[in-house]
């Protein structure tokens, strides 16, 4: 039987910055395939280029070589349209720091990205009551960003996330900022939803621990995937 078409494929994707005249080859050609359903962990110290890494998967930033194929579509064959249209509907983001809109509380941090994509919002709400209530902030729906523990702006930042049940999930540290203890909980909230739902997802850290207890974990040397 054949494999299933991987979410998301990564082909010699190369990246360098330029500073002070000098050239930095971030990313040297890297190979990557998720499959449906698959978490995989990015390791790697800090400055081998996992957020950079994150950010061509992403969609977000310019300036790549190589190609990127997310769910069977070709992103350099896309204008920038295209590519904010293929990054709603597929990817979900959550990043170290929670990156919620300050004037809007939980619940409507959830809706709006589903709004962006045409669901109702009946429909909208319905879903962000379910997800937060599943992360443990049904008694939360109604803080400001501001209102909230770390631990509590990180669940509201996996919930919008994975709002839209997109195929790739793209995670930057998304412990990173919290307690050991909490950041434990959160990544096993976060584990549990994205298989629930049958998301892929890729999660960039440098904690060997939390790495283990994803399917696979690839690495960042020298800017390829060892
Ligand atoms: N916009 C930029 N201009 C110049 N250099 C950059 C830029 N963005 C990243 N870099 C460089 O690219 C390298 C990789 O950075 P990146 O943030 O991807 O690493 P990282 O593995 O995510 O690190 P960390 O774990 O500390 O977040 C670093 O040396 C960084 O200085």
């Amino acid at each position: 039987m054949n494999s299933p078409a991987p979410v998301i494929a990564l082909r010699n994707l190369a990246r360098s910055f330029e500073q002070g005249g000098v050239r930095i080859d971030v990313l040297r050609g890297v190979n990557l395939q998720i499959a449906p359903g698959e978490i995989v962990a990015l390791l790697g110290p800090s400055g081998s280029g996992k957020s950079t890494l994150l950010q061509a998967v992403g969609l977000l930033e310019g300036g790549f070589s190589g190609q990127i194929q997310l769910a069977g579509t070709e992103a350099s064959d896309l204008d920038a349209a295209g590519r904010t249209t293929l990054r709603r509907e597929h990817l979900g983001f959550v990043y170290q720091f929670h990156h919620l809109l300050p004037d809007f509380n939980a619940r409507e941090n959830v809706v709006l990205p589903q709004l962006l994509l045409g669901v109702s919002r009946r429909d909208a709400e319905t879903r962000a009551n379910e997800l937060l209530g599943a992360l443990g902030l049904e008694h939360r729906l109604d803080h400001r960003p501001s209102q909230l523990s770390g631990g509590e702006q990180q669940r509201v930042a996996v919930a919008r996330a994975l709002a839209n049940k997109p195929k790739l999930v793209l995670a930057d540290e998304p412990t990173g900022n919290l307690d050991e203890k909490t950041a434990d909980r959160v990544l096993s909230e976060f584990l549990e939803l994205v298989r629930g739902q049958g998301s892929s997802a890729l999660v960039a850290t440098h904690n060997e621990r939390l790495a283990a207890r994803m399917d696979r974990v690839v690495r960042l040397h020298e800017g390829r995937i060892a």
